[in-house]
């Protein structure tokens, strides 16, 4: 950007409101400042003063502020701890009974109208508003990734994942709950879910007014993003020219074909769940919320084992809080059962292994169940079509002006356009109902090159050594790329402790491809290749659609586009979509209303209490969960003043 443009703007930002000077400016030192410096942190060998100074334009502004929150007292009738998705609904319908005192606790600082910006998610899964967790080494996994390692964010903030998450917004298939309920969980089939799933929305999209599987008045509105590619347009054209329908993959009765994306946004901002469920109620006085607060221990009277509060850290000073009722663990799918396994409850035998006294003695951290997937299917074409980072930043005058003036503009893209969801010739090994597809894939308007290795790499966690072979010298072109992901996987991975430090990262054994039969990965390859073959239909053949066939350097010796190179490129680029949950199931960890087994006043509620993965992406599950998790803990109260 010129010293012109850039005085251009500042002049005509002298006649916007301070707030929107600020969010110019701060767009500036993000898209302009940080990416051309080279700042952004590599995941591997970031220092911490380098993150910092990533960092600092996103502290300039701040949107919500929780210090007004702090709590005034350290008894509460309920503690939750988390305020991702499954934490903010609860901590808000819990509160909405004004006699309910209520403390939520986050681990994460606050945050700002940048996290708010769609476009910037993979850059903000790259600063501290991330866990930035990575998995162990497996020598036969993410072996294109800096030290085998593949990244793993999760959500460190309020809204958790939802600070960061590309804000898709699916369900699943009714099946999918409905095998919840057939494993003896009472209340939770698709049709006991559904009233849940739709409380918490507010669909603002026209074409779905009538339906009555899209919730209206809730808290969480889902639009469509105001920007869309004429690309995605023509993907889903080709989808047609297989036979595909153009649906609404949220309707039960048609969850196979290519939809348009559904997003957890307003007026193209990101909608957090802190945004629609903390931020309209900071006003109750029963409500009290600390950041930056790291919970380190369930406190457990070990002769009852009841819990009665927890214990947590604050810049550097420990405080006891206690519950007069109960301790929600929203903590997310690593959190909880890290907090569990510090707190005593998990396999005896590990725990004794890191030097911890078993309360209980639970499979915690087990099930780790994730989708799938490999992210490394770019199509360059010959048009000026999609998101290509140098023509973004030559344009990024009227890029923000058209974000801060009229929240419209590539900004409030998240990058995915469409879902389309396909049925393998593997399927019925996995769901036998032919309604129920087997993977999604997903239209991105960009490639792996199209930022010029400056962001999707990182986040990835690709190493120089494979992106400077394979996409390097694509640079500089247009591109898109379409993401297959495993709906159901059956590989299972697991979350452990490393030693009895409660400041220490968990492990995470990802347990990607370890199915016995294979299916995992054959149904994978299947994807990839239906994939493959949709960018040959006539409508992106327009553009010119070609597959990057630079093969992966550890994989040119197979020939390309055989099943055989699908899995070396599987195995090299072995891409997950965030979707970490199971880790406290139902039915071995906690229980049908959520309460951890053989532990009093202790709940669980959030994506780590998910048994069997459904075939969505997360977040909507999430939310479904806390609100169910309230009615139940209501319930029990209820209940238990009527039997008194
Ligand atoms: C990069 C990324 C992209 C994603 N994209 C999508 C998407 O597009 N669509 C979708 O549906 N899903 C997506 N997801 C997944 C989705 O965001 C999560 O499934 C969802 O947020 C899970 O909600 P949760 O309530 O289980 O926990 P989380 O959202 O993980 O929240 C847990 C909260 O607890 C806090 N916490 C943890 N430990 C402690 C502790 N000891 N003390 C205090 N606080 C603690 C964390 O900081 C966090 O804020 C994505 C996730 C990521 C990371």
């Amino acid at each position: 950007m010129s010293e012109k443009e850039v005085l251009s703007l500042a002049r005509r930002s002298a006649t916007m409101n301070l707030r929107s000077k600020m969010e110019i400016t701060v767009i500036l030192l993000a898209f302009v400042i940080i990416p051309a410096s080279g700042v952004i942190p590599d995941m591997a060998k970031t220092t911490a003063k380098l993150r910092r100074l990533a960092e600092l334009p996103f502290q300039l502004t701040k949107s919500v502020t929780y210090r007004d929150k702090f709590p005034k007292t350290n008894k509460f009738d309920y503690i939750v701890v988390g305020s991702g998705p499954s934490g903010c609904v609860i901590a808000n319908r819990l509160t909405a009974d004004d006699s309910t005192s209520v403390l939520l606790i986050e681990a994460g600082k606050e945050d700002n109208m940048i996290t708010d910006i769609p476009l910037l998610n993979p850059l903000i899964s790259l600063t501290g508003w991330s866990w930035n967790y990575d998995t162990v080494p497996t020598n036969d996994t993410c072996l294109g990734m800096t030290h085998e390692r593949c990244p793993w964010p999760s959500g460190k903030g309020p809204g958790g994942g939802t600070i960061l998450n590309a804000m898709i917004w699916t369900r699943g298939n009714p099946l999918d709950y409905d095998r919840w309920a057939q494993m003896g969980l009472a209340g939770w089939s698709y049709e006991e879910l559904l009233p849940y799933f739709k409380r918490s929305e507010n669909t603002r999209i026209a074409e779905l007014s009538g339906s009555e599987y899209h919730g209206r008045g809730g808290p969480l509105s889902i639009e469509y993003p105001p920007f869309r590619t004429r690309l995605s347009r023509d993907y889903i054209n080709a989808g047609k020219s297989y036979g595909f329908q153009e649906v609404d993959y949220n309707d039960p009765r048609s969850h196979i074909g290519f939809g348009k994306i559904q997003l957890s946004m307003e007026d193209g901002e990101r909608m957090t769940s802190a945004t629609a469920f903390i931020k309209p109620i900071l006003n109750r006085p029963n409500l009290s919320v600390t950041m930056d607060s790291r919970v380190i221990k369930i406190l457990i009277d070990p002769k009852t084992k009841a819990a009665y509060g927890v214990r947590y850290v604050r810049k550097g000073k420990e405080y006891d809080v206690f519950a007069r009722k109960e301790v929600i663990v929203s903590a997310g799918a690593f959190g909880s059962p890290h907090l569990l396994l510090l707190s005593g409850i998990g396999p005896a035998r590990h725990l004794r292994d890191v030097g911890i006294r078993p309360i209980v003695d639970l499979p915690v951290g087990e099930n780790l169940m994730e989708h799938q997937g490999m992210h490394g299917l770019t199509f360059t074409i010959d048009t000026a079509d999609g998101i290509l980072l140098t023509d973004l930043l030559e344009n990024i005058v009227p890029v923000s002006a058209t974000y801060v003036g009229k929240n419209r503009g590539v900004l409030t893209s998240p990058g995915c356009e469409v879902i389309s969801y396909v049925r393998t010739k593997y399927a019925n090994l996995t769901m036998p109902a032919d309604t129920v597809p087997d993977v999604e894939l997903l239209f991105i308007s960009g490639g792996m090159q199209t930022d010029d290795g400056r962001l999707f790499r990182k986040s990835f966690g690709i190493s120089d050594e494979l992106y400077d072979y394979t996409y390097k010298p694509h640079e500089g072109r247009f591109a898109f790329s379409i993401w297959p992901m495993l709906m159901y996987p059956r590989s299972r991975g697991r979350v452990r402790l490393k030693d009895d430090n409660p400041l220490s990262k968990p492990i995470i054994d990802h347990g990607f491809f370890t199915d016995p039969q294979n299916v995992d990965m054959l149904t994978l390859i299947e994807g990839i290749k239906i994939a493959v073959m949709l960018a040959k239909t006539p409508p992106l053949r327009k553009y010119g659609a070609d597959l990057v066939k630079t093969p992966f350097p550890n994989c040119r010796h197979i020939q390309f586009g055989s099943d055989e190179y699908w899995e070396c490129a599987v195995r090299t680029m072995s891409t997950q979509f965030h979707h970490q949950s199971g880790t406290c199931a139902m039915g071995s960890v906690v229980d049908s209303r959520l309460r951890v087994i053989g532990v009093q006043g202790l709940r669980v509620a959030d994506a780590s209490v998910i048994p069997t993965i459904p075939g969505a992406h997360i977040q909507a599950a999430a939310y479904m969960i806390g609100e169910k998790a309230a009615d139940l803990i209501r319930e029990d109260v209820f209940y238990n003043n009527i039997i008194r």
